[in-house]
């Protein structure tokens, strides 16, 4: 399949702190991979380096053959999408956030896609005139990741993304991530803490002080 993404000699620092120190790493079409380490070592830091959200002091980050310095930032976002650790929804009902990834398109909203979605993650086409007022933390959260899932990007970032959810609904989420795994080709990049997703893991990199180890 060939790699998708490279990471190459990438630092990142903030002052004269190093938070990121010459990281490689080479990833391949389709891979899951999991990473981990402990809180303040840079996996967000990397992660949204790697979206585009925040750019690197030194070091490269080729995606699909292609530095990321050359991309346009907003088309690269629809193929490297980063699913935020704690997501918060706009506007005032859930259509809005799920109009949102059309619009930024120039594609018409297209209600039944925006349903499907919904039932994805095992909410029913009522919530679609919902206030974000009116839903529990835990759908919030499962809306806010259809927001990225809405059109499949290649890569997926979970940066912690079921935290904080019952037992119940972190199994909706990890099934469907499995699901667009194998049968979509999506390569995920997903840092978590939870211990039962980390035993879980197929591939894990541990991530220490900036340094994968
Ligand atoms: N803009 C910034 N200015 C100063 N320090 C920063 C900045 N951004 C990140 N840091 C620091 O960089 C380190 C890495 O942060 P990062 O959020 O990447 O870690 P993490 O591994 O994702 O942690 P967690 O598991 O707790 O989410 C932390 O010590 C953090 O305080």
């Amino acid at each position: 399949m060939g790699n998708i993404l490279e990471i190459k000699n990438l630092s990142y620092k903030v002052e004269d702190k190093e938070i990121l120190k010459h990281i490689n790493l080479q990833v391949e079409s389709g891979e899951y991979l999991t990473f981990v380490g402990p809180s303040g070592s840079g996996k967000s830091t990397l992660m949204r380096i790697v979206a585009s959200m925040l750019t690197a002091t030194s070091g490269d980050v080729i995606f699909d053959g292609m530095s990321i310095k050359d991309y346009e930032p907003i088309k690269y976002r629809q193929r490297v999408s980063y699913a935020f650790q704690q997501p918060t929804l706009f506007g005032k009902t859930v259509k809005d956030n799920l109009e949102f990834p059309f619009l930024v398109r120039n594609q018409e909203y297209d209600q039944k896609k925006a349903i499907s979605a919904l039932e994805m993650v095992n909410l029913d086409e009522s919530y679609i005139n919902k206030s974000v007022n009116d839903i529990s933390g835990g759908e919030k959260q499962r809306i806010a990741l259809l927001r990225n899932l809405l059109f499949r990007p290649e890569i997926l970032i979970t940066d912690e993304v079921t935290t904080g959810l019952d037992t119940e609904n972190k199994e909706i989420v990890h099934q469907m991530l499995e699901r667009f795994n194998k049968e979509d080709k999506m390569t995920i990049l997903r840092v978590t803490h939870d211990e039962s997703e980390i035993e879980r893991a197929a591939k894990k990199i541990t991530i220490k002080d900036g340094e994968i180890i």
